[in-house]
């Protein structure tokens, strides 16, 4: 079943078109990732899936709903969550009160209720830190759960932001490079535990990575972006043999 589809997602800025016609089929439980030499468009992609930016022309849809142009705290609302390139975390809080925070999304209590603890309020409460608990033991972060975000390792920071995600309860996740700035043990877990999170939490996965051997161990397809045209879609085999692929990485004219 497909759950993200684009049809021609195009995106200008001023001259410069970063993402010319992008079409991406992405069915339910597939695990797809988006490569391309640096400035091929591939954050440019993610920043219009996720609302970022409304794009030029094209159209975004989430299983049935058209969600081109929506703002982001809707999409994410609708099923789609996504972590960044730099890690954007509440460094000073601790790793509970992280993830904790990031449920707010479905709070139905209003701010009045939670100010004066009203009984809906601290009913909530309690579901949702059981749920923050349950997610940290799933990611292996239980026992860091009092440390401050910034005290955990790069990896862990990493996991940490992930989690934060799964509060919101996504059907499909966007990592934008899961594996930027992780060392190679690091890099070599990252594999098992992208597939991990797939299957126990019945996920959908988009992500961008340049460590080949991440997209290449996990990827039931990848597309290749170069100057924001799509150059290649395929299963792994397929694009590593990919002439234009190749070329588009060792940056060979086509003529050459
Ligand atoms: N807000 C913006 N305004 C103008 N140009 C932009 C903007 N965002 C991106 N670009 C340009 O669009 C092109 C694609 O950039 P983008 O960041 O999407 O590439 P990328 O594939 O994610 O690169 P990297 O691998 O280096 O992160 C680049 O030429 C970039 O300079």
């Amino acid at each position: 079943m497909e759950l993200l589809n684009t049809s021609n997602i195009t995106m200008k800025f001023g001259g410069l078109t970063a993402v010319k016609e992008l079409n991406l089929e992405i069915n339910k439980g597939e695990i797809v990732a988006l490569i391309g030499p640096n400035g091929a468009g591939k954050t440019t992609a993610f920043n219009m899936i996720t609302g970022v930016y409304a794009p030029t022309s094209g159209r975004i849809f989430l299983g049935e709903s058209d969600i081109t142009g929506a703002k982001p705290h809707l999409i994410t609302k609708k099923g789609l969550a996504r972590t960044f390139q730099n890690i954007r975390l509440f460094k000073e809080l601790s790793v509970l009160d992280n993830v904790f925070i990031a449920n707010h999304l479905h709070l139905k209590s209003n701010i009045f209720e939670a100010v004066l603890h009203l009984p809906r309020y601290k009913k909530e409460k309690k579901s949702i830190l059981e749920k923050s608990l349950f997610l940290l033991e799933k990611l292996d972060l239980l026992s860091f759960k009092e440390d401050k975000a910034k005290n955990l390792p790069y990896g862990m920071q990493r996991r940490l932001e992930i989690a934060r995600a799964l509060a919101t309860n996504p059907q499909i996740l966007l990592l934008d490079e899961p594996a930027a700035g992780m060392n190679p043990r690091e890099t070599d877990n990252l594999t098992s535990f992208i597939k991990d999170i797939r299957d126990e939490f019945e996920l959908t996965i988009f992500l961008i990575e340049h460590h080949m051997s991440v997209v290449m161990g996990i990827s039931d397809r990848i597309y290749v972006l170069d100057h924001g045209v799509t150059i290649a879609v395929g299963n792994p085999y397929e694009i590593q043999n990919d002439q234009r692929v190749i070329e588009a990485y060792l940056g060979v004219s086509e003529d050459a």
